[in-house]
């Protein structure tokens, strides 16, 4: 086993980028047929030949930098671009909810196909059994570890990789690409600060009146000289005793640095200064470039209806580009290029997959339903996760998909529907009301609404619009939701008692904050470990704020070391019920006004009122008497068939209203709102007579009725 593999199995997973892919599938021993064999180093060749008349190079330190004469001051230099492409429809969206409700997606096209494979992300699966992990290497990788569902059928991967050939010049050209950009980037790096041991001229001479602040004299069209002031910045901040110039200190350059990044990233001081504070200044620097470009397309199989391979073959077909995402997802297929629309193939109407962005298979992967088991999704729209948890659950058991926006629920009953799920029920409460709606679950998911700053590539209006009151109004809704999340669970499950928490946010508030707020405020949880075999662990210490060691166990996602949106993930395990003082059980069952005595008597806040009772708007209401006189009818009538006197049934309507009384209103169902309410005023009832808001039904109360009522919900409050 070679030195690569050992430190691919080892240590974290490194970012793979497209020519590694590219080899791999060249490589891979006696994998590749001798016609395909031809046609790549034709077109290898030949995109060779092409790049170096393009661009001759030539190397500076190890790296290749451009030789053509650098961007004169005052151009503007060359901005990572995006690539226009058929835009698919979002299926599942992760950036979603900020304060002010508004959403976007998780895939929201072709256009920025990233060069970058996901592949970086290898390494054992939850699930992926079938991998072996010393086969690993980011230059040999044998092609049957790429399809890691699927054993051991050379043959048909042959012919997909064939059926792919064409895809393998394109990604030559990408491959172009990246190293046109890196020559670029080098370029802007070396350009004024390639003297090694020179202290770099950064800051002028004249300060603003207020702060003392260097100025920013820069106007956005000097692109150019903003970046490579902004790049030897970021040196002199890594080696400030070295670089820095005398009589200036660090904060100068920081400030300098801030100014910079928000000209020309175009980010709000606010919120670049918080984002700056989470990494070492190289790797902020390089957390603000990877949100310039997108990440890969990537669509995840509806084990449900498909098989991955299976699906693989039929897009491939249609002129789809694809690769398995990674090791690390059975069921992750990335997009290279495709022909058609990605949101109306036949195998997407037939819901054979899913839009939707790597880093959202995590949460679902942490969570680790089980079969036959009780779940439930708190902020499951579009249902991305949902569906992924119902697939993972084979359609057994149940799951409760609940969003507070039944715009949105919409949206999550159609991608239920389309993937061919059977055991979910989809609600819309706020899930501050959980668990007094319903508890006992074995695992509930909280995918929580937040600012979305993970995924500043997909919605670049987070670069301006997020404020310091959204950092204070969504941390506090994500920590009232924590702890329903954690109170719904049920602790005494024999197959779970897990709670995931997730964000597609970096923000340390709008995470290891909240987490540390649901360990202070519920002794009976703890961290464990999530499962997932990459990402870099959750902060123990950051800006002055300390967490549990055991903060560790979170795992966070950036888009710069692993090419996947911006994500946080916490798995907790309940260990025992919520004490009933707890901060937030009250707060929580204000919000019905409904009696908290389950919460009071058992400890556990788990309230078994009868759904509906109170709220019967939202369902358009039952009306008790009305189904009695169906179902009454539906007896008489299979008394009739069996040639029995109807006559025979003495009902009782669920109020304990006799049959007498339902056949009146049966008689009076047909008669207009006038006359129904004479009939009653003749008989000395006192009758209500009403229009609903169609205008055309009566609500008519009688005093029997009434008391009928009144005596059932009595009985029903002992129960
Ligand atoms: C990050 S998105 C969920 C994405 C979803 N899990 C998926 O994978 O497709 C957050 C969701 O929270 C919902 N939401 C916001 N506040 C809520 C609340 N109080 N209760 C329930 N859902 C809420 C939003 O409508 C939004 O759909």
């Amino acid at each position: 086993m070679g030195q690569g593999r050992r430190m691919v199995k080892q240590g974290p997973p490194e970012p793979l980028d497209e020519t590694l892919v590219t080899r791999k599938r060249k490589d891979a021993p006696g994998q590749v047929n001798p016609e395909r064999k031809k046609r790549s180093r034709i077109a290898a060749r030949e995109a060779k030949e092409a790049r170096a008349k393009a661009t001759p190079k030539t190397r500076v330190a190890g790296k290749p930098v451009v030789k053509n004469s650098p961007a004169p001051n005052g151009t503007k230099p060359k901005k990572p671009s995006k690539k226009a492409a058929p835009l698919p429809p979002p299926d599942d969206d992760d950036v979603m909810e900020s304060a002010d409700g508004l959403d976007d997606s998780d895939v929201d096209g072709l256009d920025n196909i990233n060069v970058t494979g996901l592949d970086a992300l290898g390494s054992a699966d939850e699930d992926d059994d079938d991998i072996n992990e010393d086969e690993f290497d980011s230059d040999v990788e044998p092609r049957r570890a790429m399809w890691s569902d699927d054993d051991d059928d050379d043959e048909i991967e042959e012919k997909l990789t064939a059926a792919n050939i064409a895809g393998l010049s394109r990604k030559l050209d990408m491959q172009k690409a990246v190293e046109d950009a890196e020559a670029q980037a080098e370029l802007d790096e070396n350009m004024q600060t390639n003297i090694a041991g020179e202290r770099p001229k950064i800051l002028e001479d004249d300060e603003d009146e207020e702060g003392g602040k260097p100025k920013t004299t820069l106007v956005s069209q000097d692109l150019g000289l903003l970046r490579s002031r902004l790049t030897d910045t970021v040196r002199v901040l890594e080696s400030f005793k070295e670089l820095g110039e005398v009589g200036r200190s660090r904060s100068e350059y920081r400030a300098s640095l801030l100014k910079d990044i928000c000209a020309y990233y175009g980010y709000s001081e606010f919120l670049a200064d918080k984002l700056l504070g989470l990494f070492p200044v190289r790797e902020a620097h390089a957390f603000f470039e990877a949100n310039e470009t997108a990440r890969p397309v990537v669509i995840r199989t509806n084990t449900l209806r498909s098989h991955r391979r299976e699906l693989a073959q039929a897009l491939i077909n249609r002129g789809v580009q694809l690769e398995p995402v990674g090791k690390w997802s059975k069921v992750g297929l990335q997009i290279f290029d495709a022909q058609v629309p990605l949101g109306a193939t036949p195998e997407y109407l037939a819901g054979h997959y899913i839009l939707q962005a790597a880093s959202s298979f995590l949460p679902v992967m942490a969570l680790a339903p089980q079969e036959h088991e009780r779940v439930l999704d708190m902020a499951a729209a579009p249902g991305g996760k949902t569906t992924h948890i119902a697939a993972l659950m084979k359609n057994t058991g149940v799951v409760f998909a609940n969003d507070a926006n039944k715009d949105r629920a919409k949206g999550l009953i159609g991608n239920i529907h389309r993937l061919g799920v059977r055991n979910t029920i989809v609600c819309q409460y706020s899930a501050l009301e959980f668990p007094r709606v319903m508890g006992g679950f074995d695992r509930v998911l909280l995918d929580a609404p937040c600012s979305g700053t993970g995924v500043i590539a997909k919605d670049a209006s987070v670069k301006t619009n997020k404020t310091e009151a959204d950092f204070m109004k969504l941390p506090h809704l994500q920590k009232q939701l924590i702890l329903a999340a954690i109170d719904s669970v049920d602790h005494h499950s024999k197959t779970g008692g897990y709670i995931v928490y997730s964000t597609c946010s970096v923000t340390v508030e709008e995470n290891e904050q909240v987490v540390q707020y649901a360990l202070n405020k519920r002794p009976n949880v703890r961290l464990v470990e999530t499962g997932l075999t990459f990402g870099k662990e959750g902060f123990t210490k950051i800006q002055g704020k300390v967490f549990h060691p055991s903060m560790k166990m979170t795992r966070r996602y950036y888009p710069h070391t692993y090419n996947v949106d911006g994500f946080f993930v916490a798995k907790f395990k309940k260990i025992a019920i919520t004490p009933a003082n707890a901060v937030g059980v009250n707060e929580a069952t204000k919000t019905t006004g409904s009696s908290t005595k389950s919460a009071t008597t058992e400890h556990e806040f788990v309230d078994r009122t009868p759904i509906g009772q109170d709220e019967e708007e939202d369902f358009g209401g039952f009306d008790e008497e009305e189904d009695q006189m169906y179902i009454q009818r539906a007896q008489a009538k299979s008394m009739r068939r069996k040639g029995k006197d109807p006559k025979a049934i003495v009902p009782k309507g669920a109020n304990g209203v006799a049959k007498e009384a339902l056949k009146e209103k049966s008689e009076n169902s047909d008669a207009s709102p006038k006359v129904q309410a004479d009939r009653k005023e003749k008989k000395g009832d006192s009758v209500e007579v009403t229009k609903n808001s169609n205008g055309i039904s009566v609500k008519e109360t009688t005093v029997e009725s009434k008391k009928a009522r009144r005596k059932s919900s009595e009985k029903k409050a002992k129960a």
